[in-house]
């Protein structure tokens, strides 16, 4: 009984089902740590990355763990199939989903979402007074309300990697992408011409869970500012 979240009764809640969604690939590796500060341990296979398993138990009884995809994890959470999830920002703010709460930043993932072009197109500069431009993106929404935000209609094209080829092969001017050290666009020949807005992974929650099991998800959220903390 030295934490909170072992009370009887919220341990009898969790049986019921809590389940945190986490992102394949490197924010799982960089929020390994955080996890295990929080004192929450993923069993079964999680560690095997090739496992078929896709949901996971773990140390704490009745709270399980889901490994989707980055995207993925903020639609789990706001359809309700996950309570709590590690999401970056940029997701988001492409989905804009009313259900998700994002109290935590958790200082991992930390890069940002860049409008880019082709170094050697100074027409491309001047694209903020363009009425309208060519796009191409894993982030639609984010895109078009940037370049809507100033008058400007963009007309996407809709990519789910690679986007740096799109200008050189033609499907468009400009890329709206992350940006870390930015030498992905250097060795694509492209430059970062705006940043859109800074990137970090939040810790996510959704609303109507927190108000239907506001000790349990409050626990756990206090569980995790204090982790951050430490
Ligand atoms: N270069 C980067 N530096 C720091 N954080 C990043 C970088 N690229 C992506 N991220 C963060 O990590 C999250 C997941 O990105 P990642 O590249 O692992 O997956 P993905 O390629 O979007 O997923 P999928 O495999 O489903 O296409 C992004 O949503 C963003 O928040
Ligand atoms: O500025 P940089 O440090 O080069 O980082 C930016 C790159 O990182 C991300 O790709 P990632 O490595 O995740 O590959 P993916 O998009 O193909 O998954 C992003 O989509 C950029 O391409």
């Amino acid at each position: 009984m030295d934490h909170p979240l072992n009370a009887p009764h919220l341990q009898a809640k969790a049986s019921a089902g809590l389940i945190l969604a986490l992102p394949k690939g490197r924010i799982l590796k960089e929020v390994q740590p955080l996890l295990a500060r929080v004192g929450l341990v993923p069993g079964g296979d999680f560690a095997d990355e090739d496992s078929r398993y896709l949901r996971f138990p773990t140390n704490h009884a009745g709270v399980d763990v889901v490994r989707v995809r980055p995207f993925d994890v903020a639609t789990f959470v706001a359809h309700g199939g996950a309570q709590i999830g590690v999401c970056g920002a940029d997701v988001l703010m492409e989905f804009d989903y009313a259900e998700i709460y994002a109290p935590l930043d958790l200082g991992v993932g930390r890069c940002r979402v860049s409008v880019a072009g082709p170094a050697e197109d100074p027409v491309a500069e001047e694209a903020a007074r363009w009425s309208r431009v060519t796009v191409a993106t894993k982030y639609p929404g984010i895109a078009r309300r940037h370049f809507a935000a100033r008058g400007v209609q963009a007309e996407i094209v809709h990519l789910n990697g690679a986007m740096e080829l799109a200008p050189s092969l033609g499907l468009a001017r400009l890329i709206v992408d992350l940006v870390q050290t930015g030498s992905t666009l250097r060795a694509n020949g492209l430059v970062e011409r705006e940043v859109i807005a800074p990137v970090t992974s939040r810790l996510i929650v959704n609303r109507t869970a927190l108000k239907t099991e506001p000790e349990l998800i409050g626990a756990w959220l206090a569980r995790f500012r204090e982790a951050l903390a430490a």
